[in-house]
């Protein structure tokens, strides 16, 4: 059912030929250069690429909380002035705010949005009950463990009603068994509720697990090398077919041979059926 083609419809998200550059306390760094992608409403797409090459660069353009240098940022079809309602960011820290309960942190985007104080907490139970949080509604962040943070964290993004998850490394803290637990729950949430999503990970399995497409980007200056259609991941056994541990063997050679040739200056070459 999450089958969408980036070409036949309006894309929900659109980096079109961003550059960044950063003028920090080392001089001047160009993070992004002619990065571009689509990605397509309900679509998920993983993001792989080595350190530094610019990947949250790319999802803080995609949620609007920076402008970039050059190029374009649309959303539906429009330039992105800022930060959207229906657009939603995951850290690999949470963003948890620790003097508020469970429930007072699961509401905090619709109170940000000034929906009243009943349908916002009725709302955050809801989505607390959707991660399998509601017992824990009135303890606070300290007292939950990383994968039920994790959760929290989740149900904050699903009780505001998303278009757009973005998330960056969301499940770096956690252990490998915890690691499968919740990328089990990201893909349960994405099937449930249909917003599209965009996940940058380090860890190939998870862009697997996870993404529709998967985009490999250079080095830095930051663009699409390649991208690698990953359609069959709808599949409920799809972790433990050979086809996975293929695709697994896929992008690893392709990152390496990324990382070998350095920085491209080819255009995105396209490995499966679909567009960037
Ligand atoms: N605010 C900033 N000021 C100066 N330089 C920055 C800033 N933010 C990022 N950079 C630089 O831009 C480049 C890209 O950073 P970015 O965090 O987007 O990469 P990344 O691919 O997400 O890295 P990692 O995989 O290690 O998390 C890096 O060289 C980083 O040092």
């Amino acid at each position: 059912m999450h089958r969408h083609d980036a070409s036949d419809c309006v894309p929900k998200l659109e980096l079109r030929a961003v550059r960044q550059r950063y003028r920090g306390s080392r001089g001047e760094t160009l993070a992004l250069d002619r990065m571009d992608l689509a990605v397509a409403p309900g679509e998920s797409v993983a993001v792989l690429g080595p350190s530094g090459c610019g990947k949250s660069t790319s999802l803080l353009a995609a949620c609007g909380l920076q402008r970039p240098t050059e190029g374009e940022v649309l959303v539906d079809g429009a330039p992105l002035a800022g930060p959207r309602l229906e657009t939603a960011l995951i850290l690999q820290d949470f963003g948890l705010m620790p003097w508020k309960t469970v429930e007072q942190n699961a509401a905090l985007g619709l109170q940000v949005r000034r929906m009243p104080k009943k349908e916002r907490m009725s709302r955050a139970h809801d989505a607390l009950r959707q991660v399998g949080l509601d017992e824990f509604a009135k303890a606070y962040p300290s007292e939950l463990s990383g994968g039920m943070r994790q959760r929290l964290a989740m149900a904050r993004a699903l009780a505001c009603d998303i278009d757009l998850l973005l998330m960056d490394e969301p499940l770096s803290a956690l252990d490998a068994l915890l690691r499968e637990e919740m990328q089990n729950m990201l893909k349960r949430c994405w099937r449930e509720e249909g917003y599209a999503q965009v996940l940058v990970t380090h860890s190939i399995e998870e862009a697997v697990f996870l993404g529709q497409r998967i985009v490999v980007m250079t080095p830095r200056p930051g663009r699409v090398a390649k991208v690698v259609d990953n359609a069959e991941m709808v599949a409920d056994d799809w972790r433990d077919t050979p086809l996975f541990f293929e695709r697994c063997r896929l992008l690893r050679d392709l990152l390496r041979a990324e990382a070998q040739a350095g920085p491209a200056e080819k255009p995105a070459a396209q490995e499966g059926a679909s567009h960037a």
